[in-house]
């Protein structure tokens, strides 16, 4: 049955990795982390986040879904976000915690988005499952190998993935999140924890992956812990802080937040901020003048301050734009062909095409592109260009940036000017 969808999808090298990964399952091996691959559900029946709400589909990715079918870059995805749901029931089942379903069907129907909403509403669904995985070690190691699997499969060959350690945690943490009771897993084991997970995901798939830990705009107190552990673990592999989280709610960013911010620039640590998504471009101005952001989180509002825009572009800003997320989010029309993206592209723009929750949007990297292209107007060329910037934006060191941008230019069929 893979190996059938395989072939009509044509991945070429990655069908290498999951053909491996589906000969060792069926081995008999089943244990460890291999079982962790099985459990992924193919048989989703909801409506599509696209431009019709008629549209269905059936699996995260169709074959005819794949419009760009080349190695690719992803730096805005939250990995709190891009949880499989049938994870989310095996750890219910082994922690004895009862959920409102207990099918894949049945859970997918109570997590996901179908029609727009506000930001406020679409946050509050990480309530319907967050409290299954945090405070649970496999839990946590588990979700990051399954995200490095996932991302492989739809052929991202470097991912930036983020997270609030916080919210995964359950001691050392100041309100407990999701009503949990004390435990002994704290933010800073959180993060050895994700990236053993997203470590173990290199090393079986051909994907490389970075962290960003999130701060969290309603949860000051937590900012300054986010960047001292960005500090403690920069060498292994984690490239950033970001500021996640409600942006209608507080609009500017409070002074613990800047103090965070702040230190992540004496410190040398790389800075991202959700700006622009749904609050005024005052917020953009703010995450980059006074954070000193280097890349923004959306940043859709940015069009409507022309003189900010402007400033944007002439510095080569990069925005990292998530199409269905902001159709569903309610932060951009639902009307994907007035999509500020467009805008963006002509003006020549530098951002990244990304899915940031796949699991409330019901979405995969495949669906975004294949929604530019279907209601954008977006181009092979334009693909590849896309990325190419994503690439030359990551947070990587230059030598391994390099490295990336020479991946993607022989995958592209690019010749590179060779220094005389
Ligand atoms: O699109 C978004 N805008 C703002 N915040 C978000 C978005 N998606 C997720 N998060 C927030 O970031 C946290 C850490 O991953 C998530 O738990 C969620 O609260």
């Amino acid at each position: 049955m893979y190996i059938m969808r395989r072939a009509a999808v044509g991945w070429g090298r990655l069908s290498v990795v999951i053909s491996a990964r589906d000969l060792r399952a069926n081995d008999g091996g089943g244990g460890g982390e291999l079982s962790f691959s099985r459990t992924r559900t193919r048989t989703r029946t909801i409506t599509a986040p696209l431009h019709t709400s008629s549209a269905k589909m059936t699996e995260p990715f169709l074959p005819e879904h794949v419009v760009f079918n080349k190695p690719k870059v992803e730096l805005h995805v939250h990995l709190d976000g891009a949880i499989r749901v049938q994870t989310i029931l095996d750890v219910a089942k082994r922690r004895g915690i009862s959920l409102p379903a207990d099918t894949v069907e049945g859970l997918t129907q109570i997590i996901i988005l179908q029609q727009p909403v506000t930001l406020t509403k679409f946050l509050c669904k990480f309530g319907e499952y967050m409290h299954v995985i945090a405070g649970d070690r496999e839990a946590i190691k588990r979700i990051a190998y399954e995200f490095m699997e996932d991302k492989a499969r739809e052929g991202v060959v470097y991912v930036e993935v983020r997270y609030s350690p916080h919210l995964l945690a359950n001691t050392k943490v100041e309100p407990i999140p999701w009503d949990q009771k004390e435990g002994d897993l704290s933010p800073d084991e959180v993060v050895r924890l994700v990236n053993e997970g997203l470590n173990d995901g290199q090393r079986d798939f051909p994907i490389k992956a970075r962290s960003i830990l999130c701060c969290l705009r309603h949860m000051p107190s937590w900012s300054m812990e986010v960047v001292k552990l960005c500090k403690k673990y920069r060498d292994k592999g984690v490239v950033a802080i970001d500021l996640a989280g409600d942006e209608s709610l507080n609009c500017e960013a409070f002074p613990e937040h800047r103090m965070a911010y702040e230190k992540a620039v004496r410190s040398g640590i790389h800075r991202t901020v959700h700006a622009g998504e749904v609050g005024p471009p005052s917020v953009v101005k703010e995450a980059v003048e006074v954070l000193k952001a280097e890349r923004v989180g959306h940043g859709y509002r940015t069009l409507e301050d022309q003189d900010l825009y402007k400033k944007l572009l002439a510095q080569n800003m990069h925005f990292e734009i998530c199409p269905i997320s902001s159709r569903l989010t309610g932060a951009c029309d639902s009307d994907f062909t007035k999509h500020p993206v467009i805008r963006f592209r002509e003006d020549g723009a530098n951002y990244s095409l990304n899915t940031d929750d796949p699991l409330i949007f019901n979405s995969s990297l495949h669906l975004d592109y294949y929604t530019a292209q279907k209601y954008m107007g977006f181009t092979e060329e334009e693909f590849q260009r896309l990325n190419i910037s994503s690439a030359q934006s990551c947070f990587l060191p230059e030598e391994e940036k390099k490295a990336l941008l020479n991946q993607l230019h022989e995958a592209y069929g690019m010749v590179q000017s060779t220094a005389f």
